[in-house]
């Protein structure tokens, strides 16, 4: 009986984890690795055959196990069974994580939509969709919680952050801190905050010459995002990465994307001795500048005065924990990825002459060579406007969106339906945003070129010119969601356009600007997206403007 009890408790093992869905490491590893080792001792024969009994029950177990799963995933009995999508995908998501490792996944995306449509299989519970029709019902109001991933990524802090609250009750109550640190008049506030770091970044950039820009903006976002979460503390523009920051971002970056599509790794990388440590340091660090920070009470309002409360405006204390936390979150979600749309916009920028000088006219005529830059004239720069738009759009700063878990139903075996689309509770779905803006159904003409005209002749401020026809001018706004929708939307995309904006008018109000010799302009074949878009090297000259 020994084969036929083998095969049968594969098939129960794979049963439990597609019914229960086991997290604890203790459970994933008892069920696929003890339990056989266990019915080979029970038809053991004898202690000279231990050897050959252990090997024969474990090649039994394993291949029904792989057989059984790899059959129900790609057989039609699976309820994701309708969707296309390709094979390895439908089987496993170990494939896609092979391919997030390599940083193309946003390339892969777009390919499997060319492909197969609006609506992919990219897992074997996974579904990654193209069409506008489902932004609203899955990211809007009412719409699906953040997916266990964002929690699996979240596992080291004592404290869920706010982009990991799957609960919308929950998730609208802590976010309530934030929206008052995003109102137009703490926006105003800050604008002296930023301000002084886009002086000093201009004044790095006129001081240096050659630069690696990318590098710098990243220095620039960071020191602004750590006086807005902790009131300063770190000096990157100034001192340079002397905490080896940037490593650990990119290798943090890495593990996270990782875990959005294995979030079951995340609770063993937890057991890994010292996995930690890093994450750990920098929650350190960052506890250490929010005491400081309270120490040193509010002089001028950040967005630690708001995170904490200091305006006395919640019925209950916020924890401390949850402070340092967001202000951590402050630091991760607001600096990588306004470095890459900032650094994105001087590529496309130098690599358009005709674009760049268009919105030096611009600046010139709102912020000429002296005058002191403020956000006065920024509403009327459409120009600008434009050109931020068009980076947004092309170099969305999370290109594969953020995954979202269909959620229980009164009647769970119902799922959730709307439109043609049908989904079981548990299905992780998301909008591939990379896909959605690089889409000639969205956008078009020079869908993959950096045209920043488009937002104007959308907003009939200019001419579409006579040699387009009419019929070919596709410019579809419901379909650009750079900073995501809904209320779990980015909740930062406010302070991002100060940065973005400022930033640029200061140093083409300031600065001449060019490619180093010899760039080859790789900027975005070097893309990975390892969930923030990370870039390569932006080298770059400046000199003085005469
Ligand atoms: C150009 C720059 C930025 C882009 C493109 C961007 C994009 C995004 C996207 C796509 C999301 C996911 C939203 C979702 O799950 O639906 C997000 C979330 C978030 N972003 Fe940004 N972001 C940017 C800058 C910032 C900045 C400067 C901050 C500063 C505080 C920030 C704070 C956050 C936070 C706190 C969340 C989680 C929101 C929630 O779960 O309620 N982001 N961002």
């Amino acid at each position: 009986h020994e084969p036929l009890s083998t095969v049968i408790l594969a098939l129960l093992v794979h049963r439990f984890f597609q019914k229960y869905e086991p997290q604890s490491p203790g459970i994933c590893a008892f069920l696929p690795l003890i339990l056989p080792a266990m019915v080979s001792g029970a038809f053991m024969q004898g202690a000279s055959s231990i050897l050959g009994s252990l090997s024969r029950v474990y090649a039994i177990f394993y291949t029904s196990l792989i057989l059984s799963v790899v059959l129900y995933r790609l057989s039609p009995l699976h309820p994701l069974a309708r969707y296309p999508g390709p094979v390895l995908a439908r089987i496993s998501k170990l494939w896609f994580a092979h391919l997030n490792w390599q940083g193309k996944q946003h390339v892969h995306y777009r390919n499997l939509h060319k492909k197969y449509g609006d609506v992919v299989r990219v897992g074997p519970n996974e579904i990654m969709l193209s069409d506008i029709s489902v932004i609203e019902p899955l990211l809007g109001p009412g719409g699906w919680g953040k997916a266990n991933h964002w929690h699996a990524r979240a596992l080291h802090a004592p404290v869920v952050p706010l982009s990991a609250v799957n609960d919308h009750v929950e998730h609208a109550r802590r976010r309530r801190t934030w929206m008052r640190g995003f109102s137009p008049a703490a926006l105003k506030d800050y604008e002296e905050i930023v301000n002084k770091r886009v002086v000093q970044l201009t004044e790095a950039l006129s001081a240096r010459k050659s630069v690696d820009l990318a590098r710098l903006f990243g220095d620039f976002t960071h020191d602004v995002m750590n006086d807005m979460a902790f009131g300063g503390g770190v000096e990157m523009l100034r001192d340079g990465d002397l905490t080896g920051h940037w490593p650990l971002i990119e290798s943090g970056m890495k593990a996270f994307a990782l875990i959005g599509h294995l979030p079951w790794l995340a609770r063993f990388m937890m057991l890994v001795p010292g996995s930690k440590n890093d994450l750990d340091n920098m929650r350190k660090a960052c506890f250490e500048r929010a005491i400081l920070r309270k120490k040193k009470g509010t002089k001028q309002k950040d967005l630690f005065y708001y995170l904490s409360d200091e305006l006395g405006a919640e019925k209950e204390e916020i924890p401390f924990e949850i402070v340092v936390n967001d202000g951590d979150l402050v630091v991760v979600a607001g600096s990588d990825t306004a470095k890459t749309v900032l650094s994105s916009l001087f590529f496309y920028l130098l690599s358009n002459p005709e674009k760049i000088a268009k919105l030096r006219e611009e600046i010139d005529r709102f912020y000429p060579p002296g005058e002191l830059l403020s956000s006065r004239c920024f509403q009327e720069m459409s120009y600008l406007d434009a050109c931020i738009n068009e980076t947004l759009r092309l170099s969305p700063a999370v290109p594969s969106g953020s995954q979202r878990d269909v959620g229980p139903n009164p009647d769970p075996s119902k799922g959730r339906t709307f439109g043609s689309y049908y989904f079981p509770e548990g299905t992780v779905v998301g909008i591939h945003t990379f896909t959605l803006h690089r889409d000639p159904r969205n956008f078009s003409p020079f869908t993959d070129e950096f045209w920043p005209e488009r937002w104007l002749i959308a907003q009939s401020s200019m001419e579409l010119p006579s040699s387009i026809p009419k019929a070919d001018f596709v410019h579809n706004t419901a379909a650009f969601i750079p900073f995501s929708c809904g209320p779990a939307n980015c909740i930062g995309k406010p302070l991002a356009i100060l940065e973005l904006r400022m930033a640029a008018v200061s140093i083409l109000q300031n600065l001449d600007v060019r490619f180093e010799d010899g760039y080859a302009r790789t900027w975005e074949d070097e893309w990975k997206d390892h969930f923030v878009l990370m870039t390569g090297k932006l080298p770059v000259v400046f000199s003085n403007r005469r």
